[in-house]
């Protein structure tokens, strides 16, 4: 589907083409490099690159289907091109050029159905490039101009504004209503060993050949945009659109607050991740590497919210994420936990000796919204807060349902803690640093997505990262 053809209404001039155009050259580490050429032949291994450095062509969207309906969504879509806001509401959408201006139809080649049995709840939606741009510049006016950093550039590509914190360097002058061009600052090979941007945030340019990085910046333009404000306020505010684009090399949808709730935009591959793990209703899933949660709802959803997702994340501010998202997709049944995924699995022998091997207990309190009930120390906690003492009900099965009396301090803590929110340890009131990990056989099914070389999310503009290759869970 990815189509990489130039498209261009009329021919520029030849310095200019080359200028403003997008054709970026992936960088590895050599002994990556040289690895991926002997496994798919260095032609192959040159497809697969350059292919890596551009978008796809189209976005990939899983409807909630518990909230609406895949025909439902595709004609919300199409309503949304016929009415012709999608350059307001879908960013980036073309609809009059594509079919002559037949509406109807130019809306019916922009969002297509996924084709593949099992997977009736995706669609597809068309966008175009890569386009040359025209920056239409005089010959004695220098053209205005903004660098960005590698991954506002893969994101403006995805259909993305420009945000003050993604701008590296500015042209002097520059401001509210300019017309500049973008283009992104990819790391090069320095000197020593290693790779380096070499812009500092700040950097005047002069938009003249005789600017440092001028002739890095050759093919690498990514768009054409208006300042939103000027240089001084771009490198003075924390955050904001500093350029709002309005020509890119790469016309995608955004989907930024489109149908929140009843889409999420998801790779097939992710999608079809959740089908394979063919997850039953009723069911107890744990979701071990869950952030931000795309995998987490759609196997919530393939459950019909009928049974427990436990979706665990080592970051707290992740975690959060995954219950932001499972709360706007209206699912309930998952149970967000800041835990380390290598603490998550009681060992066997501990367990037996426990006598717990074989049931379903828990390592982490299910969370209440009950304020006066909540996990604290690994303890599920009742507390009446006139009361001096507080009943505590330990979690793990040598000490259900013992007793013990605990002080007034204890007390106020434990109260304290609840009432400032779950804080950074304990998110969704299962406060899991100290877990000893769930029981082997207490899920039905566990879905592990390891953090990874994550080259499958294009564009990928750089790829020389050595942590990429001996990160470990
Ligand atoms: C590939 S992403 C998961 C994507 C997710 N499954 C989805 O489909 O939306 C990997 C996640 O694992 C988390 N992670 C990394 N190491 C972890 C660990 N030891 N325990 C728990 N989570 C971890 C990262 O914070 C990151 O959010």
């Amino acid at each position: 589907m990815d189509s990489h053809s130039p498209t261009s209404a009329a021919p520029p001039a030849a310095a200019e083409t080359a200028r403003y155009t997008y054709s970026p050259r992936l960088r590895w580490q050599p002994e990556v490099e040289e690895y991926f050429n002997t496994a798919y032949g260095r032609d192959h291994f040159a497809r697969i690159s350059e292919a890596l450095a551009h978008p796809s062509c189209y976005s990939c969207i899983r409807v909630n289907t518990l909230k609406s309906s895949t025909d439902a969504v595709m004609h919300k879509l199409l309503d949304l091109v016929c009415k012709n806001e999608l350059s307001a509401v879908i960013n980036g959408l073309e609809v009059v050029e594509l079919n002559g201006g037949d509406q109807s139809q130019e809306g019916c080649s922009l969002v297509h159905k996924c084709p593949y049995a099992g997977l009736e709840n995706v669609l597809f939606v068309q966008g175009s490039g890569p386009h040359v741009l025209h920056y239409g510049s005089q010959p004695d006016q220098a053209v205005k101009e903004v660098v960005v950093s590698r991954k506002c550039a893969e994101s403006v590509l995805r259909g993305a504004q420009v945000y003050v914190p993604g701008v590296l360097a500015c042209s002097s002058h520059v401001e509210k209503g300019d017309k500049v061009a973008v283009s992104v600052a990819i790391e090069q090979p320095v000197k020593e060993d290693g790779w380096a941007v070499g812009i500092t945030r700040g950097t005047v340019l002069q938009g003249l050949q005789s600017d440092a990085h001028y002739e890095e910046r050759k093919g690498l333009y990514i768009g054409q945009g208006t300042a939103a404000m000027s240089r001084s306020a771009i490198f003075r505010v924390p955050h904001g659109i500093a350029v709002e684009m309005t020509e890119r090399v790469y016309k995608l949808p955004s989907f930024n607050d489109v149908l929140e709730g009843e889409i999420f935009l998801q790779n097939l591959p992710s999608v079809v991740t959740a089908r394979v793990l063919d997850p039953q209703s009723g069911e107890r899933i744990l979701d071990m590497c869950a952030a931000p949660g795309g995998k987490t709802t759609a196997i919530a959803i393939l459950m019909r919210d009928e049974g427990e997702v436990v979706a665990l994340d080592r970051s707290h501010n992740k975690v959060m994420d995954i219950l932001k998202l499972a709360s706007e997709m209206d699912l309930s049944c998952i149970k967000a936990y800041k835990l380390d995924a290598l603490k998550s699995v009681r060992k066997t022998d501990e367990a037996r000796s426990l006598g717990m091997a074989d049931n379903h207990s828990e390592a982490i309190e299910t969370p209440t919204e009950d304020p006066c009930h909540a996990t604290v120390g690994g303890r599920s906690t009742s507390v009446d807060e006139d009361s001096s003492t507080t009943t505590v009900v330990f979690s793990d099965n040598k000490n259900l349902n013992s007793k013990r009396y605990i002080s007034k301090a204890e007390l106020r803590k434990n109260l304290r803690q609840m009432k400032n929110g779950p804080g950074r340890n304990n998110c969704s009131g299962g406060r899991v640093e100290k877990s000893k990990g769930f029981c082997p056989n207490s899920f039905d099914r566990v879905l592990l997505d390891a953090p990874c070389s994550a080259l499958g999310l294009r564009p990928r503009l750089f790829a020389g990262e050595t942590h990429y290759y001996d990160r470990k869970l």
